[in-house]
C-alpha cells in the first residue's frame, strides 16, 4: 500500500448513488471518486436535489451504492460491523429521528455506546469527553434540560456534540448550520475547523453558506448535473466551477471577493 493511500481517511472510487427503482435504479450522481485525509475540513456543496444528502447517507452506510465503492481508513465499508463502522464515522443528518424526551446529557452520552459494556456503563473517560463535546458546542449550560425543551438550532448544536463524543476519525454533518444565528453558524464552522486542524479529525459537511465553505475548507466537494468536482476551493473558482453553480441569469459570484450577488 502506497504512503499516500496510509493516509486516507474516507476514499470513493467510482462512486454512484441513488435510488433503486422497481423497474430501473435513479441515477442522483455518478463518477464520484475522492480522496479524504486527515486533519481535512472538507465542504459539501451544490443546488437543491443535487444529491447532497444522498451522497453523506451513502457513504454512511445508510443506503446502497449503486456502484462503485466506499473504503474508510483503507478498508472496504462492506468489511466494516456496524459497531467498528460506529468507532471510525458519526453522521449528523438533517430530520435525524431522536428520543427527545432524554436530557441533553443523555443524547450526547449516546456518542459513547459504540464504546461502552453492554450496561451502557460511562468511564471516567467517557465522562470527560462527553464534558469536552458539551463544552466545545456550547450545550453544557443546558446539559439537563429535556431535548423537546430545546430551540432548533440549539438540538442542531446538541447533535453534534453527540457526533464529537462518538470520537469518530471521521465525522459527517448534512446542513449543520441550518436553523443557527449567524453568531452561531460562525462557531459551528470554527469548531469544525478546530476539530478537522487541531484534533486530526476529517470533517465533511454539506452547506448551503457556499461562501463560507470557499472560504474555510482545505478542500470542497461539488454536486452538479449529476457529477462531482473534488478540489480546494481555489482551484475550483479558478475552473470557474462555482461561476457555473446558479443560473447565472439569478445569482452572479464575484471570484475576487468569494462572494455570491443576486442580479437586479
Ligand atoms: N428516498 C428517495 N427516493 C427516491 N428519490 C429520492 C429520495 N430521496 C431523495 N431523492 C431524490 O434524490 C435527488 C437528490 O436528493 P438529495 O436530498 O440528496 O439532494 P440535496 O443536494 O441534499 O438537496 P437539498 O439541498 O435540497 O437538501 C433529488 O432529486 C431527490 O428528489
Amino acid at each position: 500500500m502506497s504512503n499516500e493511500k496510509q493516509h486516507s481517511v474516507l476514499f470513493t472510487n467510482r462512486l454512484s448513488v441513488g435510488y433503486s427503482g422497481s423497474s430501473s435504479d435513479v441515477v442522483v450522481a455518478s463518477d464520484i471518486s475522492i480522496e479524504l485525509k486527515k486533519s481535512q475540513l472538507v465542504g459539501l456543496i451544490g443546488i437543491n436535489g443535487s444529491g447532497k444528502s444522498t451522497l453523506l447517507r451513502t457513504i454512511a452506510g445508510l443506503q446502497e451504492p449503486l456502484s462503485g465503492t466506499i473504503e474508510i481508513a483503507g478498508k472496504s465499508i462492506t468489511n466494516y460491523t456496524p459497531d467498528i463502522l460506529a468507532q471510525s464515522l458519526s453522521v449528523v443528518l438533517t430530520g435525524q429521528a431522536i428520543s427527545k424526551n432524554l436530557t441533553v446529557l443523555e443524547l450526547v452520552a449516546l456518542g459513547r455506546q459504540p464504546y461502552t459494556n453492554w450496561l451502557g456503563t460511562l468511564t471516567d473517560n467517557d465522562k470527560s469527553i462527553i464534558k469536552y463535546a458539551l463544552e466545545a458546542t456550547e450545550t453544557l449550560e443546558f446539559k439537563d434540560r429535556k431535548c423537546y425543551e430545546l430551540s432548533d438550532g440549539q438540538l442542531q448544536r446538541v447533535l453534534i456534540a453527540r457526533a464529537l463524543a462518538q470520537d469518530t476519525q471521521l465525522i459527517l454533518l448534512d446542513e449543520p448550520m441550518t436553523h443557527l444565528d449567524l453568531h452561531h453558524k460562525a462557531s459551528i464552522l470554527q469548531l469544525l475547523k478546530s476539530i478537522a486542524h487541531e484534533q486530526g479529525k476529517t470533517v465533511l459537511f454539506s452547506t448551503h453558506d457556499i461562501e463560507y465553505a470557499l472560504q474555510l475548507c482545505d478542500k470542497v466537494v461539488v454536486m452538479q448535473e449529476g457529477l462531482a468536482r473534488f478540489d480546494t476551493p481555489q482551484q475550483l473558482i479558478e475552473d470557474g466551477v462555482i461561476d457555473g453553480l446558479f443560473p447565472s441569469k439569478t445569482v452572479l459570484f464575484d471570484r475576487e471577493s468569494i462572494r455570491f450577488s443576486i442580479d437586479k
